[in-house]
């Protein structure tokens, strides 16, 4: 992978709009009533779009890179990604060796009716215990990631999501971390493994804030 700087600030900044109005979309989608005929005229328009996106087009998402002000970002994540319409976009706070995001799920996450996919939360927390790791200078990728599924996780309500680094031994590090509401109760937890590849530089890039 290479790391590259910036340009293009300001369309970066529309495809992350266009990013969020997919989200809008997607929400629209999960929860629409319309009538069959509407659904079939909304198809038509789309099917425009999606072709006049494809008009010109990269072989992978935005890739890691140095923003102007000097900070890495991923802005093609599935999970942070301001321009993945597939992340929350879940913003990741960093303090020392520990992290934190809010997160709001939606109605779209659903796995079990009336709650969270677990996936979708192994996912998040994935992220979470990898940017915890990197925050403790041990980027590396997940080997191993063990959830343990305590309460059913809303959609619709603010949730928390922490995880902190814990040990490390050589290329090896781990990290633990939950989901939790406001008052403190934990709904999801997970402990991982994080290697850093061989394959990588000795002394892997300072990980992105959020
Ligand atoms: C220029 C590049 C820079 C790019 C990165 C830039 C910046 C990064 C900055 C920040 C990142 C920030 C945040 C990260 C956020 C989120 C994290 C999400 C990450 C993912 O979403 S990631 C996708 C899922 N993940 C995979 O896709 C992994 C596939 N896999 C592999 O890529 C390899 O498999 C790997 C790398 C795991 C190991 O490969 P390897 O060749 O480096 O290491 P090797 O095999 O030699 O093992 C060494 C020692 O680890 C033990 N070991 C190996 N594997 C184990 C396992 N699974 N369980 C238990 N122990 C295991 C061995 O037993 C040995 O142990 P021992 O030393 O004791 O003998």
């Amino acid at each position: 992978m290479t790391i590259r700087e910036t340009t293009g600030e300001s369309r970066l900044r529309a495809l992350c709009e266009l990013a969020e109005q997919v989200r809008e979309l997607m929400d629209a989608t999960t929860l629409t009533d319309v009538p069959e005929a509407e659904l079939t005229a909304v198809t038509a328009t789309l099917t425009e779009a999606t072709e006049r996106l494809r008009a010109s087009a990269r072989a992978a998402p935005q890739p890691f890179e140095f923003a102007p002000d000097g900070s890495l970002r991923h802005l093609g994540n599935a999970v942070t990604g301001a321009a993945n319409p597939h992340a929350l976009p879940l913003a990741v706070e960093r303090d020392g060796a520990a992290v934190r995001a809010d997160v709001r799920f939606r109605p779209l996450h659903e796995g079990p009716p009336g709650s969270v996919h677990g996936g979708i939360s192994a996912m998040i927390l994935d992220h979470l215990l990898g940017q915890a790791a990197a925050a403790a200078g041990f980027a590396g990728m997940t080997a191993s990631l063990t959830v343990r599924y305590l309460k059913p996780v809303p959609y619709g309500a603010a949730l928390l999501a922490t995880a902190e680094h814990t040990r490390a031994e050589g290329r090896k590090s781990w990290a633990e971390g939950r989901i939790s509401t406001q008052d403190g109760t934990t709904l999801v937890e997970a402990t991982g493994l994080f290697i850093t590849p061989a394959a990588w530089p000795a002394r892997p890039p300072t990980p992105p804030e959020g």
